[in-house]
């Protein structure tokens, strides 16, 4: 199993681009399968989650001409409308070949995702909307059967923001007879560009952006080009690490208009940052402020930025509390921190970092992706050497960040 080995204290200088957003690149592959039609995709990240999301597409039947970033997909020959358990259970992003399969094709087999390490994370909400729309599901031997000679339009309010829910409900309404209306629909700029590659295939969208997303069903989609947003959370870990070790640097291939309130934060923690239309400069002297924040739906703080912000918080200049909302289990990181020299507690969900004045060198696991990455930000920041294992996770959704960051300075090497 590779490891990263990195020797802490390095200030960062130079460029670094940005990749494609793997939590947009996802949802768009598996639009793929909603038409007979070509899909030029660009911008697709090189990750590892990709690479499942193409393997399980191509099972089906769907045709992949990949070239490094750039993907084409025809679905003009899917046969097997089926998403086996031993791809699903290494991505649960799977999940979202189940709207599309089921409204082009009136049928579909996908295994439960089943937890993972930051929660349950149940499916319900994708299950409920699509039987709302005359879908018949039923679930057996871990599997959800799903069957319906064609989607009927309906008003599906979900419980709660659900990012997957929405796009796996999006989908599925763009072939559906009559309107569909969702309610409490999911905002994240990776939901809006799904949302126009639908639009560029053909489907009618209104509400693009809000929580209230109409779609009219067309009888079928074409083919379209379309190029992946860039990655929102991998420039804001990158932000992360120069606001950790400080220096200077430039990120490019952005796109400034779809951040969060991270950027806010990341003021606050003393980054002096320049935005340039798909540019972003970074600057950090001295120590970092603490910066105490809540995990929300967008455009709120997003919990796949929390454990790369608590990294900055255990070396700040004074307490932090972090509260995570959104999923039930998502302080793997804080023991191998705290492995680290870092002072954290936590009760329930919310996070108490006391701030210490260094972190120092130690062997510790990555138990999840953005877990990995806030310790490879927290070890950029130690003194000595750190060596983070199970870095499988961290390869899921970033780009060789070793060589990403190994390019503006920073003294780290993959162990095979
Ligand atoms: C591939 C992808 O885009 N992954 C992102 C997506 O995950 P994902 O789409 O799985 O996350 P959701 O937005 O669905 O989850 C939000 C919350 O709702 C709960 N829930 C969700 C659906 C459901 O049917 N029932 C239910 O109870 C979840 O357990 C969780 O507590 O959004 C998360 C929240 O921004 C991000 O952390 C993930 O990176
Ligand atoms: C939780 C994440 O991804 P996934 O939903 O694919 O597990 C993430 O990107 O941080």
């Amino acid at each position: 199993m590779d490891k990263l080995q990195i020797v802490g204290g390095k200030r960062l200088n130079g460029d670094i681009a940005v990749s494609g957003a793997k939590n947009a690149a996802l949802p768009i592959l598996c639009a793929g399968l909603l038409t007979a039609g070509d899909v030029a995709l660009s911008n697709v990240p090189r990750l590892h989650d990709v690479k499942t999301i193409l393997k399980l597409l191509e099972q089906t039947g769907l045709k992949v001409t990949r070239d490094d970033e750039n993907v084409t997909l025809n679905g003009a020959g899917i046969t097997r409308l089926e998403a086996p358990y031993e791809l699903v259970k290494t991505m649960r992003a799977s999940i979202l070949v189940l709207g599309p399969l089921l409204a082009r094709f009136g049928e579909a087999k996908v295994s439960l995702p089943g937890g993972c390490a930051i929660g349950s994370r149940p499916v319900d909400q994708h299950i409920k909307g699509l039987r709302q729309m005359g879908a018949e599901i039923t679930i057996e031997g871990g599997y959800i059967y799903a069957k319906a000679k064609k989607l009927k339009g309906a008003r599906i309010l979900t419980d709660m923001i659900t990012v997957t829910g929405t796009e796996n409900l999006l989908m599925a309404a763009t072939l559906a007879e009559g309107e569909t209306v969702l309610e409490n629909a999911a905002r994240e700029p990776e939901v809006t560009d799904l949302a126009n590659l639908l639009v560029a295939m053909g489907a009618r969208i209104d509400g693009i952006g809000t929580e209230r997303l109409v779609i009219q069903g067309v009888a079928e989609l074409h083919g379209a080009r379309h190029a992946v947003i860039s990655d929102r959370i991998e420039a804001a870990t990158f932000l992360c690490a120069v606001a950790a070790t400080g220096g200077d640097i430039v990120l490019t291939n952005t796109r400034t208009d779809i951040f969060d309130v991270a950027l806010d934060k990341l003021r606050e923690v003393g980054l002096q940052m320049e935005i340039g239309s798909n540019t972003i400069r970074a600057r950090m002297d001295g120590r970092a402020q603490p910066v105490s924040f809540r995990t929300t739906e967008y455009p709120g703080f997003p919990t796949d930025m929390q454990a790369q912000f608590m990294a900055v918080n255990t070396i700040a200049a004074g307490p932090s509390r972090v509260t995570e909302t959104i999923f039930e289990n998502r302080f793997m990181h804080v023991q191998e921190m705290n492995r680290l020299g870092a002072q954290i507690s936590t009760e329930g969900n919310t996070a108490f970092i006391k701030g210490v004045p260094r972190l120092a060198g130690a062997q510790v696991m990555a138990t999840d992706l953005r877990a990995s990455a806030s310790l490879v930000i927290a070890a950029m920041a130690a003194e000595g050497t750190t060596l983070i294992d199970r870095i499988y996770h961290l390869d899921r959704g970033y780009d060789r960040m070793e060589v990403k960051l190994s390019q503006v300075g920073a003294e780290i090497v993959r162990i095979k």
